[in-house]
């Protein structure tokens, strides 16, 4: 039997139509992204910088502090809890999944970001990963692209109105990946078939195609329609 649509489990919306970032929902997740944005910049320094050991002991007594402070607040695990406590501070499903998406959450520091909008029946995105990404010298880790293609075609198979996990991701590493760069992804689908459905995508570094992607999702069985 279909379940009940939930309103808290509506994803519409989640996608911008455009390049821009979108502003924050409010103050707090405004300022949970400028947290995630210097915690890239700390976790950027840290590894690309001649440190002294006094001062990353240092800092580290002050992040260990820190750290211990936001433990102390209520917890919240996870997009599902967050968006139950449907609360002005925590906003609703597709809020709360642009926020923290590893991927493409600007207010996950782990996250480059990516930025990810959809336009003209196919999904455009666009990161510039920092040397925190770095796989063989000075290039993209593949499975950072794997992060990327995995989040970008998963963002495309909302198109076909039904949302599903990946079952397949097949990728292809043309040319090495140059990070701080600002890199281009498109997806699209390719086609569906039963509750298959085959998505390709493609990873631009200026006119050069470094990698492609083809991947199979697997529609939810009896997930509402809301989802997607
Ligand atoms: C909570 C669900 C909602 C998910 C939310 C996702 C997206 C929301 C939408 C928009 C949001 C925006 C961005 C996207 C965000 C994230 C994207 C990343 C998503 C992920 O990162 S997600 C984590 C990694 N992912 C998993 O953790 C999956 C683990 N796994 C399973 O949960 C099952 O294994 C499943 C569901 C895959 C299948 O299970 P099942 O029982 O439903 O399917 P079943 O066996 O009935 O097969 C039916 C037909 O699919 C074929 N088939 C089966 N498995 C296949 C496979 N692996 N590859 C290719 N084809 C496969 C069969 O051959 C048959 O084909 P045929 O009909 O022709 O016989």
């Amino acid at each position: 039997m279909q379940k009940t649509p939930s309103i808290a489990y509506n994803l519409s919306g989640w996608m911008d139509t455009s390049p821009e970032v979108r502003p924050a929902v409010n103050d707090n997740w405004q300022s949970r992204r400028e947290l995630a944005a210097a915690l890239r910049r700390l976790n950027t320094a840290v590894l690309t910088r001649d440190v002294p050991t006094e001062l990353l002991q240092s800092v580290t007594a002050t992040m260990q502090a820190e750290a211990a402070r936001i433990e102390a607040n209520e917890v919240v695990p996870g997009t599902k809890a967050q968006a139950e406590r449907n609360s002005t501070q925590h906003g609703q499903l597709p809020d709360i999944f642009y926020e923290i998406n590893p991927a493409s959450g600007q207010s996950n520091a782990i996250a480059p970001p990516m930025h990810i909008w959809q336009t003209d029946g196919r999904v455009h995105a666009c990161v510039t990963p920092s040397w925190s990404y770095e796989g063989p010298f000075e290039h993209l880790h593949g499975g950072i692209i794997a992060l990327l293609f995995d989040q970008v075609l998963g963002a495309g198979q909302r198109i076909t109105g039904v949302a599903g996990r990946t079952g397949t991701l097949e990728i292809r590493f043309h040319h090495p990946t140059l990070l701080n760069k600002t890199l281009h992804l498109v997806a699209k689908v390719d086609r569906v078939v039963g509750r298959k459905k085959f998505m390709v995508g493609e990873l631009w570094a200026d006119d050069v195609r470094t990698a492609s992607c083809k991947g199979v999702f697997i529609s939810e069985r009896n997930w509402p329609d809301a989802i997607a």
